[in-house]
């Protein structure tokens, strides 16, 4: 896909992606541009993060090869297309995608080449205080993210992975190291690619 090389987030629920994404794209105004996922949940809330799109539809897509990942929890599809990461590159920015560990597998196996970043929880009971104190989960699903977590936290560690692993302790040193990890990783891959 033609245009600046991508950046993919990625990390367990609750380690403050969303967070650091949000600081970012406000301090980079016209240089980062998210890649909106696909889902074919209704949603009894506007979803920002999200754009509908019926079950059938997504389903005819993927069989097509037009996403790049995607992935079935609780009976809903989420996905991001290509279409989408062409349309952020497309105005020549750097498309940013937050995805899960699965869907880091998934585009490891794309063309798309993006740099990896993992975001951290200091600890397991940091992510569980985050968690309950964002007021966002059931205790079933918060159980389900603290298992998942586990799961994320090991992949993170495993050698290749990712391009940079930030602990995102405290928000503002974590934010200033993912800027500078930014900088180094887009002003090296210059010179590599
Ligand atoms: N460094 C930090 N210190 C304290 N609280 C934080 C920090 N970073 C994020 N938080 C808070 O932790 C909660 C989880 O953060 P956030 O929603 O950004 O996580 P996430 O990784 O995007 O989760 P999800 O994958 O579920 O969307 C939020 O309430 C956020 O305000």
């Amino acid at each position: 896909m033609a245009g600046p090389r991508p950046v993919v987030f990625s990390g367990p629920s609750g380690a403050g992606k969303s967070t650091l994404l949000k600081k970012l794209l406000g301090e980079f105004d016209g240089i980062f541009g998210f890649s909106v996922s696909l889902c074919n949940r209704v949603c009894n809330v506007v979803c920002s993060d999200y754009h509908y799109v019926k079950r059938e539809d997504m389903q005819a897509g993927i069989a097509n090869g037009d996403f790049i990942e995607s992935a079935e929890f609780s009976g809903n599809i989420y996905g991001t297309s290509k279409a989408a990461v062409q349309a952020v590159q497309a105005q020549n920015l750097i498309c940013i995608l937050d995805i899960d560990m699965q869907g880091v597998k998934s585009i490891k196996k794309t063309n798309l080449n993006p740099i990896y970043i993992s975001i951290q929880p200091p600890s397991m009971d940091v992510l569980e205080k985050r968690l309950r104190a964002r007021k966002t989960e059931t205790e079933e699903s918060l159980q389900k993210r603290l298992q998942a977590a586990l799961i994320e936290v090991e992949f993170s560690k495993e050698a290749g992975q990712f391009d940079v692993v930030i602990v995102n302790d405290n928000l503002d040193e974590a934010y200033e190291k993912l800027k500078a990890a930014l900088l180094q990783v887009t002003f090296t891959s210059c010179f590599h690619s």
